[in-house]
C-alpha cells in the first residue's frame, strides 16, 4: 500500500473531547472518527485492525468447534415479550415501529434470537451439544457513551451460545470457550486476567470476565499473590477475619459530635481509627428500607447486598428516608433501637465496644456491643475487598488491586431462555428435557481501544503485530531521489512478496512528519530509506517497541523484518 494513495488523516493536536489515551490516538492515527455520539466511521487504518482481532477471534472460535452465522440486527418486540426482558429494560434497548407499526429493537445481544432459531431446529440430543456464533454490529442506547470505541453505542461484538444437554455438558461447553478466550487474548498481544465476575443482569450462575490490566480500566479486579484466584471487585470475597477482638464489653454511652457526620470526622473527632467504627447505611432494597453495617474503613459492594437480599432495585436512601427510618439526619444513624432490616457484614461480627451513631442529631455511642445492645438480621459478606484481605481461596496469599479493560465476558446460563422460550430437546428415552446454555461476548473494537490503552508511549501507538494495521512501514526520505525510490520499491516488492503487509511512505513531506506519523499510527517495524545511508549500501531498521535503530544492508533488512513477523504470527 502507498500512504500517498491510501487515507490515514492523521492529526496533530488532541482532540479535547478526547479523555484517554485510546480515544485520542484512535482520532489524532486517523483510525475513528465519530458520526454521532457512540457511532464511529471505522476507518481504513482501524478497520485494518478489527479484522485482525476478528479473524483472530473466528480461527479460534472455529478450532474451538464452534461454527459462525449471522444474526439479524433487527430483532422483533414478541422475542423479548416471551423471555420477559421487554419490560426489564429501560431507553438502552433502542425500540421502533416499521410501516406496518410492529414493534422491533435493534439487537443489544442476541439470546433471544439464537434460542428462537434453536428451538425450532434442535429436537434431539444428537444434535447437542452445539455452539453457534456471530461477529456483528450491536446497539445498546448508553447514557454517557464516551471514551471512543470503549463505550460506544453500536459496536461490533463476537457473542456466541453454546447448547448442551446438561449442566455438566454445559460446563464443558463453557471451560473450551473459556480456552478459547485465553489463547484469542495471547494471540492479540494482551496482557489480561481472566475473573470471576457477576452475572448482572443477564441472570445465569457463573462467569468469567477477561480484564486487559491498565490504569485507564474502569474495572477494580483483584488477583492472589500465591494461588490463581482472581475476580472482579464486584465479586471478590472478603475471607471472614478469623479476629475478633477479645476485650470485655463496656458500658454504653452517648458521646457528643457536633456537625461531625462522616466516619474520617467522627473518628478524627474521638481519636480512633476508622476501623473502631461502624458506619450504618441506609438503603431501599425494591423500595424497602434495609439497613447495611459495615466496619468504618470498609466500603459497601452493592452488588454483593443485592444479590444478598434477591432484589430488583437497590439504592442509598436519600435524606427524608433516612430521618424517618432513624430520626436523624444523615451521618448520626446506627443499629440501637432501630426497627429495620439489618445485614451486617462479616467483619462486624467480631467486633467490641465500637462507635455508632446515636440516631439523634450531633450524637453518637461509644461501646456498643453486638447482643446486648442490637440485633442483627443477617450477617453477609457485603463489602468491597481491599488490598492485602486474606484471599479467600488458599490460606496464604493476599489480594493484590489491578485496574482492567472488560473485554470479555463469558457465562454459564442455565435453562433461563430456554425454559421461557421452550428450548427443548428428546432424551435418547424419547423424554423432553430443556436444554442448558452458555453465552459468550468479545467486544472487538473495545478490544483494539484496550490494547492502545495497554500500549502506547508519548509519540503514539505501539501496537503489538498480530493486530498492527501494517507489519512494516517504509518511510521513503525523497522519492524524488531514484536512488531513494528505486530502493524503496525494491524493498517493498521484496516485503510484499513474502506476504508482509507494508506501508511504503511516498508522500512528498520532510522525513520528521513522516517519523511522527509512523510513530504515532504504530507500525511495529519502520525502515527508513535515505541517500546518505544509501551510498554505504544501508537502510534503517527501527524497532517501534524498543526504540532499537540498526543500519543495514537492503537483503538484512528484509530478512530482519520478514524473520520478526513470522516469530509474532
Ligand atoms: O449481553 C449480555 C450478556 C451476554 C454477553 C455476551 C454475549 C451474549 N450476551 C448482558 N447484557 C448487557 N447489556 C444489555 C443491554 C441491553 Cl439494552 C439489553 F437489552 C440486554 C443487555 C444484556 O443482556
Ligand atoms: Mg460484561
Amino acid at each position: 500500500m502507498r500512504y500517498s494513495q491510501y487515507f490515514i488523516p492523521t492529526v496533530k493536536e488532541t482532540p479535547s473531547d478526547a479523555e484517554v489515551i485510546s480515544h485520542q490516538l484512535m482520532l489524532r492515527g486517523g483510525m475513528i472518527r465519530k458520526l454521532a455520539a457512540g457511532v464511529y466511521n471505522y476507518l481504513p487504518l482501524g478497520l485494518r485492525s478489527i479484522r485482525k482481532v476478528e479473524n483472530i477471534v473466528r480461527e479460534e472460535m472455529n478450532r474451538a468447534g464452534a461454527i459462525e452465522l449471522l444474526m439479524p440486527t433487527v430483532q422483533p418486540a414478541e422475542l423479548w415479550q416471551e423471555s420477559g426482558r421487554w419490560e426489564q429494560y429501560g431507553k438502552e434497548l433502542l425500540r421502533f415501529r416499521d410501516r406496518k407499526d410492529t414493534e422491533f429493537c435493534l439487537g443489544p445481544t442476541h439470546e433471544e434470537v439464537i434460542t428462537d432459531l434453536v428451538r425450532r431446529e434442535v429436537k434431539s440430543y444428537r444434535q447437542l451439544p452445539i455452539n453457534l456464533y456471530q461477529i456483528q454490529g450491536k446497539f445498546r442506547d448508553e447514557i454517557r457513551p464516551r471514551f471512543g470505541l470503549m463505550r460506544g453505542r453500536e459496536f461490533i461484538m463476537k457473542d456466541a451460545y453454546s447448547f448442551d444437554v446438561d449442566e455438566k455438558a454445559a460446563d464443558i461447553s463453557y471451560d473450551k470457550m473459556y480456552q478459547a478466550y485465553r489463547r484469542i487474548f495471547e494471540r492479540c498481544g494482551l496482557k489480561f486476567r481472566a475473573v470471576e465476575a457477576d452475572t448482572g443482569s443477564i441472570g445465569g450462575s457463573w462467569s468469567h470476565e477477561f480484564m486487559v490490566l491498565a490504569e485507564s480500566g474502569e474495572d477494580a479486579i483483584v488477583s492472589c499473590t500465591a494461588c490463581d484466584y482472581a475476580a472482579n471487585v464486584e465479586k471478590a470475597e472478603a475471607r471472614q477475619s478469623a479476629v475478633t477482638e477479645h476485650a470485655d464489653p463496656r458500658d454504653m454511652e452517648k458521646v457528643s459530635t457536633p456537625e461531625k457526620k462522616s466516619i474520617e470526622e467522627v473518628a478524627a473527632f474521638l481519636a480512633i481509627h476508622e476501623s473502631s467504627l461502624v458506619k450504618t447505611l441506609v438503603l431501599l432494597a425494591d423500595n424497602e428500607p434495609v439497613v447495611a453495617l459495615l466496619r468504618g474503613d470498609h466500603e459497601l459492594n452493592e452488588i454483593k447486598l443485592k444479590n444478598i437480599l434477591g432484589c430488583d432495585t437497590l439504592e442509598m436512601a436519600g435524606e427524608e428516608v433516612v430521618v424517618k427510618v432513624t430520626g436523624a439526619p444523615t451521618g448520626f444513624a446506627g443499629p440501637v433501637g432501630l426497627k429495620a432490616k439489618i445485614i451486617a457484614d462479616l467483619a462486624v461480627q467480631g467486633m467490641k465496644n465500637f462507635v455508632t451513631g446515636a440516631n439523634a442529631k450531633d450524637l453518637h455511642l461509644k461501646n456498643v456491643n453486638l447482643g446486648r445492645d442490637f440485633n442483627v438480621t443477617t450477617f453477609a459478606d457485603i463489602r468491597n475487598v481491599v488490598l492485602g484481605d486474606p484471599c479467600p481461596r488458599c490460606e496464604s496469599g493476599t489480594l493484590e488491586m489491578w485496574r482492567g479493560i472488560e473485554v470479555g465476558h463469558v457465562f454459564k446460563l442455565g435453562t433461563k431462555y430456554s425454559k421461557a422460550m421452550k428450548a427443548t430437546y428428546l432424551d435418547a428415552d424419547g423424554k423432553e428435557q430443556i436444554i442448558f446454555m452458555g453465552c459468550y461476548g468479545i467486544g472487538i473494537g473495545r478490544t483494539v481501544a484496550a490494547c492502545i490503552e495497554q500500549n502506547h508511549d508519548e509519540n503514539g501507538i505501539i501496537f503489538p503485530l498480530p493486530i498492527a494495521p501494517f507489519h512494516c512501514i517504509i518511510s521513503a526520505l525523497n522519492m524524488k531521489e531514484d536512488v531513494v525510490r528505486e530502493a524503496s520499491e525494491a524493498i517493498y516488492g521484496q516485503l510484499a512478496a513474502a506476504g508482509i503487509e507494508v506501508l511504503l511512505d511516498d508522500r512528498d513531506e520532510r522525513p520528521g512528519f513522516k517519523f511522527k506519523d509512523a510513530d504515532l499510527i504504530g507500525i511495529p517495524m519502520r525502515i527508513v530509506v535515505g541517500s546518505k545511508n544509501l551510498a554505504d549500501g544501508k537502510v534503517e531498521l527501527k524497532c517501534r517497541r524498543s526504540g532499537e535503530v540498526e543500519l543495514l544492508s537492503i537483503a538484512d533488512a528484509v530478512e530482519k523484518v520478514k524473520a520478526a513477523v513470522n516469530a509474532a504470527l
